[in-house]
């Protein structure tokens, strides 16, 4: 089921450095929300919060509130239960060293789900959804390292989509890979979204217009401004917002 998130008021810092400054944004639920703005002004910084991928790296400090509906992910739930309901792909696809068929199955088994007969229809279906299971059905066997980088993505994908997560983070998804690749993995995230929320970190600004619903733009770790993303896009209202937009930097 999707649900939606939010951050509320989120500082967070590496060391002395401030590296989101007072972050306040909804993230509505079965909708695309993408992350837009500047190499180093805290996008990934921001999605890593979202599941708590931050909680490892040494002298990194995070206040204020991060919700998955009425959920405080930094209070409320254990790390390992979250990350079965915020799933994450990453830039570079990471299939796991095992067979195709463990990579799809591999949340599932970790959660101690034990039926051989329903992880096969769970992997059917999710390596039908993310246009695979043509590619791969006669090799389920074989090692989740053997695909191409688009294949190994959507695999990566249907290994996230596998234990039905309410949000799917995607940082920089596509960035790896050829145009074709591209053009599936975006068409998938829209589809995604019909049943869980997707929160993506573009730099790609076509992409941002093809597949998001609500951009949010960012700068030096503040949220400058948030809008739908036609709307972001046609009419920011911040003179940072359209300097970038109209790629006066960036
Ligand atoms: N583990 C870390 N330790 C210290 N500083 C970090 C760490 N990770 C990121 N930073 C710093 O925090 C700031 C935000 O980084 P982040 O990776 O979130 O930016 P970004 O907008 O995603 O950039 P890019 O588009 O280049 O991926 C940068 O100044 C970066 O150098």
């Amino acid at each position: 089921m999707a649900l939606p998130m939010s951050v509320e008021h989120l500082n967070l810092h590496y060391g002395s450095f401030h590296a989101l400054k007072d972050v306040s944004l909804q993230m509505p639920a079965g909708q695309v929300t993408a992350f837009i703005g500047p190499s180093g002004c805290g996008k990934s910084t921001l999605l890593r919060c979202l599941n708590r991928m931050n909680d490892r790296i040494a002298d990194c400090k995070v206040d204020g509130k991060v919700l998955l509906g009425d959920t405080d992910v930094y209070r409320d739930v254990d790390v390992y239960t979250l990350r079965r309901h915020v799933g994450m792909v990453f830039q570079k696809p990471n299939p796991f060293p095992i067979s195709i068929f463990d990579n799809v199955t591999y949340g599932l088994r970790m959660a101690g789900h034990p039926k051989r007969s329903e992880l096969e229809e769970i992997v059917e279906r999710t390596l039908t959804e993310v246009g695979l299971w043509n590619e791969v059905k006669d090799k389920l066997d074989h090692s989740g390292l053997s695909l191409s980088g688009g294949q190994a993505q959507r695999l990566c994908i249907a290994r996230a989509l596998a234990v039905d997560p309410d949000v799917l983070l995607m940082d920089e998804p596509t960035s790896a890979l050829d145009p074709i690749s591209t053009g599936l993995v975006e068409e998938l995230a829209t589809k995604i979204a019909e049943r869980h929320t997707v929160v993506i970190v573009t730099h790609n600004m076509q992409q941002a217009t093809r597949i998001s619903n609500t951009c949010a733009f960012f700068y030096l770790g503040e949220l400058v401004e948030v809008a739908p993303t036609a709307q972001l896009f046609s009419d920011p209202k911040d003179k940072r917002t359209e300097d970038y937009l109209t790629g006066r930097f960036g």
